[in-house]
């Protein structure tokens, strides 16, 4: 008799910038022995090699003539979160800021869209775990409109601003609140991750600590019937 690996069940996570997506998750996942997907890692690794090969960020053409060079690695294990473009561990390198402001311009770009659609579908369906938590943007209305689980996770802007500036120091925290107001402009031109879309659960954590918003997504997970189709 041959054994068929089930499905990994599907958590789909979309929020603003600053609102806990990345964290969350992480410790969704964790906490379930889930694999985890940030699926920004991508758009950023994407705009880190755009801007080390000295291209124009809004110059669509040359970005996406780059794709065809796109070596992408990331880890889905929440315990060994990597990301890697060729031989370079850019992990650390694609969070500074330089990178933050050109993302946008790289992830309008409708073929790096389905082009990184696809690759987050592939990742998410090879994980070698029971499920896989995936944050992004677009991750209940494109890349898994069907996924058993679908969460909007949000905060007020304030709430956003205010854990973003208490991770920086000095002028990085300063600028942070204004760069995250700027980053969710531009992005929602491209995907509305504000607005839950139908059959999408809305989890606001503007008065949630950092751990009631883990349970209050495990609740949304325990709440829903995993095994159905
Ligand atoms: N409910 C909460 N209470 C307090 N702090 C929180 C809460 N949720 C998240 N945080 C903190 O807010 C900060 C931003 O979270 P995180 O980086 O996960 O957001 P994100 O949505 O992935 O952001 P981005 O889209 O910009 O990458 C982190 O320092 C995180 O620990
Ligand atoms: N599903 C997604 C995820 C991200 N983006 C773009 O990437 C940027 C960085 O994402 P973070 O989650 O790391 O903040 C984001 O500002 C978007 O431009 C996307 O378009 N779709």
């Amino acid at each position: 008799m041959t054994e068929t690996t089930p499905t990994p069940v599907l958590v789909a996570i979309d929020g603003p910038a600053g609102s806990g997506k990345s964290s969350v998750s992480k410790a969704v996942a964790s906490r379930l022995g889930y694999g985890f997907l940030d699926t920004g890692a991508a758009y950023r690794a994407l705009a880190w090699l755009v801007l080390e090969n000295g291209i124009d960020q809004n110059d669509a053409d040359a970005v996406i003539r780059i794709l065809a060079d796109f070596d992408y690695e990331i880890g889905t294990d929440p315990a060994e979160y990597h990301v890697r473009v060729g031989a370079n561990d850019v992990t650390d390198a694609i969070r500074e800021p330089r990178v933050s402001a050109a993302v946008s311009a790289i992830a309008r770009v409708p073929e790096v869209r389905s082009h990184l659609v696809e690759l987050f579908r592939s990742i998410a369906a090879g994980v070698d775990k029971p499920g896989i938590v995936v944050e992004g943007r677009d991750i209940t209305t494109v890349v898994a409109p069907d996924a058993p689980v679908r969460i909007l996770l949000t905060a007020s802007e304030e709430a956003r601003m205010a854990r973003r500036s208490a991770e920086l120091q000095d002028d990085a925290a300063a600028t942070a609140g204004a760069e995250l107001k700027k980053r969710d402009q531009a992005d929602s031109r491209v995907v509305d991750f504000l607005n839950a879309a139908e059959g999408v659960t809305t989890v606001d954590s503007t008065e949630l600590n950092f751990a009631e918003t883990v349970d209050a997504v495990i609740a949304v997970i325990a709440a829903t019937d995993t095994t159905a189709d």
